[in-house]
This record gives C-alpha cells, structure tokens and sequence, in this order.
C-alpha cells in the first residue's frame, strides 16, 4: 500500500526531493526545470500525491508530462494540476504581452494561425485578446463569426472589444467597411492600428496577439515601431517564395530590434484522409532549415487540412483531434519563451577555491 504519509514529515527529505525532482524536470516549454516556488500545494487525495503548481506562463496542458515524470522519479501515483498567473508586468495598460504574428506573403493562414494561437493560449490557462491589424483585408470577424457585431462604447473616448469563445477582439472591420479600409494609405494604415490598440478597453490580458497585414514594406515596418510588443511570430508557407518573403520579415524584425520569438510553417503537408499518406504540396523542411539559419524556434508544422477552412467558415473555437495538440504545443513555447525573456535569471554560482 501508498505510504504517503511519509511525504508529510518534517524530518523527511522526500518533500524537498519532490523540490528537486521538479528543479530537474526538462522539456522545450521548461528548459532550465519547475522552480520551488512555483509549487503551490501538495496533497493526498484517494492514495494520490497531488500537486498543484502555479506557473508564470501560459503552459496549462503540460500537468499531465509532469505527472508522468514524477510518477517515474518517486514511484507513487502523482496528479499535477497547472494553474497560470503571469507575473505583473505591463507591457501596455493592463496587457503584459504584444505578439505581433506576421507573415512576409498574404494568405499564407496568418490571421487562421492567430486566431489559433490565442485559442491555444486560452486553453493554456492565459487571458488573451486579438487585435486585427489587417487594415487591408480583416478576417477576424468572420473567423471569430462576429460579422455582424458591432463593438459598444465604454465611454466617450474608449471602445469595448467584442468577446467570442472567451477571447477579447477588436478590429477594424468591425468599425469601417472593407472597400472604405483598403484604400487607406501608409500613415493613415498605421494611426488606425495605434487607434484601436489605445482606444479599446481590453482589461487586464496576459497576451495581445496582434494579426498584422501581410507584407514587409513602410507600412508594416512603421506599424511594428508604433506597438510596445515583446515579440513577433512568422507564419510561412513552405513555398521558396513564402520563405523568401518571411526572411525578409526576420530582417524587418531585427532592424527594429524585436526579437523573433518563432516561426509556423503553415500547410506544411496535406494528408489524405482515404489512405493517411502525406504529401509535401509546398515543398519540405522550407521552415526548418529557415528557422535552423536564424537561430528561431520552429514552433510548429501545421498541415493543410480541411478541418482548419471549416473551423475558420464556421467561427468555431471546437478544432480536430489532430491539430489541437500542434497549436497547443506552439503556444506554451511562445509563452515560455516570453517569460524566459524577460526573466533571465538563470543564477550561475561561482565558486572561488584555493586551487
Ligand atoms: N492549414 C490550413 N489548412 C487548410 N486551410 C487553411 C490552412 N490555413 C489557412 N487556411 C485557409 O486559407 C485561407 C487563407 O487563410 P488566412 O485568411 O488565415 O490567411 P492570411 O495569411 O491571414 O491572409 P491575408 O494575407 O489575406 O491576410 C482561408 O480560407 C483559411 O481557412
């Protein structure tokens, strides 16, 4: 039988063993380990351990890889519950993070990857929000199935973002009708965007995914200047073209000095759902090796697969078994990575002997 009581004494070192246990736990989304003071709670429940973290970034859904592993360190049945609470930080207002998801080429799937991305997030325990910066074709009313809606004042100076599936959104086809939007020229491009990003009442966001127009030329690179964001992502195609226009991308980044916090290869293969054989439609390992040249994470290859047209016509936020695990995969490295940013603490002691 469990002898779990032992965990609970005082004298015992099997409680600062479950320390040093989680301190050596390493994964992608945990590279230097669980640290002491994110473990909240430690329990028996039905001759289980159970253990309740307290993370700093959005990585929910990692609680049953920590299970396992400490199921093999210690021997005894753990359950691990993940909760989020980002350290207060404010980027902007009451947003701790700006991601801007960029992409060289258009309709490459970038404001389909956003949109993703901030469900992905939400299911990772965040509070998130989207702001379409599409100024010259957004998608995000009808991929959140808001085209109809129309965002309520909160005052004489500030907007309401709308809300769907938990997740707060602004954008400018909410407020302008699109043949109105597209003819707008560079500066006045970008006030919109400054506009709407000051002019909403977002509340209190853990991450603002901010769903840019396709390009790399003057109006997206003044765009990137006018934002506080911690960081970009690239979606791309595998296509060489694609891949040309997201390197010049990372270029744009870096002459601004915004770190790439990765890259999403979209439409990587398609596999056929009569046989499961895959094929490389745009070509193979495009992403990879652009991602390898510039020293960026690749934090996903998402294939082309209906289900991700049918989830974006029906506005929907329920996504198929296949794909969930990749975008949820994508975002707990995302919200490691900015965490991992910005808290750099990882302590180096040196010690001085007399050798
Ligand atoms: N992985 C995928 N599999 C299948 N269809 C996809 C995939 N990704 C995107 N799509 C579809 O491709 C089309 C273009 O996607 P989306 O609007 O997200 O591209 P975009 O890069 O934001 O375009 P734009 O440059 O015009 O802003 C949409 O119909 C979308 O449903």
């Amino acid at each position: 039988m469990f002898n779990l009581g032992k965990w609970f004494k005082k004298e015992n070192p099997l409680q600062q063993e479950l320390i040093t246990w989680l301190s050596g736990f390493r994964s992608e989304v945990f590279p230097v380990g669980i640290a002491a003071e994110w473990l909240n709670d430690v329990s028996i429940s039905q001759a289980k351990l159970k253990i309740t973290l307290q993370l700093p970034f959005a990585a929910k859904q990692s609680a049953p890889e920590i299970a396992a592993y400490l199921n093999g360190k210690s021997g005894q049945e753990c359950e691990v519950e993940c909760r989020v609470s980002l350290p207060k930080q404010n980027q902007f207002k009451d947003i701790k993070h700006i991601v801007l998801i960029a992409s060289g080429k258009g309709g490459v799937g970038k404001s389909t990857t956003t949109v993703n991305l901030a469900l992905a997030l939400r299911d990772e325990g965040a509070k998130v929000g989207i702001l379409d910066a599409d100024i010259y074709g957004p998608s995000l009313p009808s991929l959140l199935g808001l085209l109809d809606a129309r965002p309520e004042a909160a005052d004489d100076k500030t907007l309401l973002p709308l809300k769907k599936h938990d997740i707060a959104a602004q954008s400018i086809g909410f407020l302008v009708p699109a043949e109105q939007a597209t003819v707008w020229r560079g500066p006045m491009a970008s006030q919109a965007l400054q506009q709407l990003l000051n002019e909403t009442a977002w509340g209190e966001l853990d991450y603002l995914l901010v769903d840019m127009p396709p390009g790399t030329g003057d109006i997206q690179l003044t765009m990137t200047q006018k934002v506080p964001a911690s960081g970009a992502v690239i979606v791309t195609t595998p296509q060489d073209l694609a891949l040309a226009d997201a390197q010049k991308g990372i270029a744009m980044f870096a002459q601004v000095n915004l770190p790439i916090l990765g890259l999403i290869e979209n439409m990587s293969f398609f596999v056929c759902n009569q046989c499961g054989s895959e094929t490389a439609v745009f070509g193979q390992h495009g992403g990879k090796r652009l991602a390898m040249r510039h020293g960026v994470p690749l934090l996903a290859e998402i294939p082309l697969h209906v289900g991700i047209r049918e989830q974006g016509e029906a506005g929907s936020d329920s996504r198929h078994d296949e794909l969930a695990p990749l975008y949820q995969s994508a975002a707990r490295q995302l919200a490691s990575t900015l965490y991992y940013q910005t808290h750099t603490a990882t302590a180096v002691e040196i010690v001085i002997t007399d050798d």
